[in-house]
């Protein structure tokens, strides 16, 4: 049976979705935009301060799964802007390091949410 993941760590949904879902020991995380849960805005800055907060609310939905960064197996990225890749790769790996990072996936998508400049989902298992 599915479980939904909800917490107050990460932004709340802005549309038909839940956080994230759970099925046997697998989570299936939203993708998380750069919205701080607080104030439900994007940080100051650019690609660095979102990818960060991006990477902060998915850690967030990882966490009250019972998963974390260290059980992801499978990550998408996307990016508003494909010139953004070498700054979200250097913020990226400050999260997952480059010995045995996730696989994943990154495309530059049309146009994100609230024009974010990126969104980042992650499938994951519980620890
Ligand atoms: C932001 C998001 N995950 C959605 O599906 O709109």
């Amino acid at each position: 049976m599915k479980k939904l993941v909800a917490t107050e760590n990460a932004p709340a949904a802005i549309g038909p979705y839940s956080q994230g879902t759970v099925l046997e020991n697998l989570v299936f995380t939203s993708g998380q935009l750069p919205l701080d849960p607080k104030t439900m805005a994007f940080p100051e800055g650019g690609i660095t301060e979102q990818a960060r907060m991006s990477l902060a609310n998915l850690k967030a939905v990882l966490e009250e799964a019972g998963a974390g960064i260290d059980s992801v197996v499978k990550t998408t990225c996307f990016l508003a802007k494909m010139e953004d890749f070498a700054a979200f790769n250097e913020v990226y790996t400050e999260v997952f390091g480059t010995e045995g990072a996730p696989a994943r996936s990154c495309i530059q998508a049309g146009r994100l949410p609230k024009d974010a400049l990126v969104e980042v989902e992650a499938i994951a298992y519980v620890k």
